[in-house]
């Protein structure tokens, strides 16, 4: 059997920075032609001089003979300014800005602390059309980890949308119910990414016998029923909701460690990973619009012209990719993934 889709993108993605570039690049560029690039390196990207410089740094890790279009974005703060906004819109590279609440997850330490001094960003985002993407999750310490994205939206995205309802916004990395029926519930300005882990995997993939840091990510992974209502929206068939693998490399140390980072590395398999989501819900023929038409259309991007054709031929995942001087554990390592790549 196989399966031939238009170009895949992916629109939530972190490549980091350095040396690590030449491992992760060539594993998201084999199979997708564009992605939104995370801007949450360190420092964070914060101005529109450093999203191009690190564009081109990214772009001179894509392999030679193979077309990779990174879309940068920058990181929302307290303090980012109307003109550095309408320099990022008239660059022609920055295509959205990233909402992290400060605390919330890796490297968002010099994120938003109160929604009310980004007014005047928010603003000028609004007129000249670049989304927030955000990671909708609270900080506060008293809520639960497993309500963070519920609390997020009620407290937080539904009185932003009232106020700036023109303002394009996504919903990063869906994880609840209550995330799908907000984007649901919101006009066509207002859409959301989807991941695969969340698609193929619930919290006890993470907690049933023995904790395993590499299923553990933010927004944590949450109960079935919640699972459940992220692939009934990644297979409805609506514009609203698209591909946003959230692949996120650590060094295995990082992670295998008594504090373990958040994160988990998917772009060796992305595409590969999500038909088999969508296998498994029945829904194979909804795979190529939720992976190659709806986020070009929501970001007014043309879509590709170009193919892939996956092969339901299994094959096993390395146990490990380098990631510079170090190691990346992949999802799946050492396991079988059911549908190959044509290449
Ligand atoms: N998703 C994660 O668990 N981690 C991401 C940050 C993020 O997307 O929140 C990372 O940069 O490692
Ligand atoms: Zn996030
Ligand atoms: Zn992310």
């Amino acid at each position: 059997m196989q399966l031939t889709l238009t170009r895949p993108d992916d629109w939530h993605l972190h490549l980091r920075d350095g040396p690590v570039l030449a491992d992760v690049v060539p594993h998201s560029a084999r199979q997708c032609a564009r992605a939104i690039i995370m801007p949450n390196l360190k420092p964070p990207v914060t101005r529109t001089e450093q999203a191009l410089a690190y564009r081109e740094r990214i772009l001179a890790a894509v392999p030679a003979g193979v077309e990779f279009t990174p879309l940068m974005t920058l990181y929302l703060t307290d303090t980012l300014s109307p003109e550095e906004i309408r320099t990022a819109a008239a660059s022609g590279h920055v295509h959205a800005v990233k909402l992290y609440p400060a605390g919330a997850t890796t490297h968002s330490d010099a994120g938003v602390t109160d929604l009310h001094r980004t007014w005047p960003a928010l603003e000028a985002m609004a007129e000249a059309g670049l989304p927030l993407l955000v990671h909708g999750e609270v900080t506060e310490p008293d809520i639960d980890i497993f309500d963070r994205e519920a609390v997020f939206i009620e407290r937080h995205l539904e009185p932003l949308h009232r106020r700036l309802p023109e303002l394009k916004l996504v919903l990063e990395h869906i994880t609840t119910r209550q995330g799908i029926e907000f984007v649901q519930g919101a006009g066509p300005n207002v859409a959301g990414t989807l991941t695969v882990h969340h698609l193929l995997y619930n919290r006890n993939a993470m907690l049933v016998g023995g904790i395993r840091p590499h299923y553990y990510c933010l927004p944590v992974l949450k109960r079935e029923t919640h699972r459940e209502a992220l692939i009934a929206a990644a297979t409805s068939g609506s514009p609203k909701f698209f591909l946003g693998t959230d692949s996120a490399p650590h060094p295995q140390h990082a992670k295998e460690s008594a504090c373990g980072c958040a994160g988990l590395y998917t772009a060796h398999a992305a595409i590969e990973l999500y038909a088999e989501a969508f296998e498994q819900a029945g829904a194979l023929d909804r795979l190529e619009g939720f992976a190659s038409h709806f986020g070009a259309d929501f970001y007014g991007l043309p879509r590709n012209r170009d193919t892939v054709t996956l092969v339901r031929e299994p094959w096993t995942v390395p146990e490990s990719y380098p990631l510079g001087k170090e190691k990346v554990i992949p999802l799946r390592a050492g396991k079988e993934i059911a549908w190959r790549l044509q290449l």
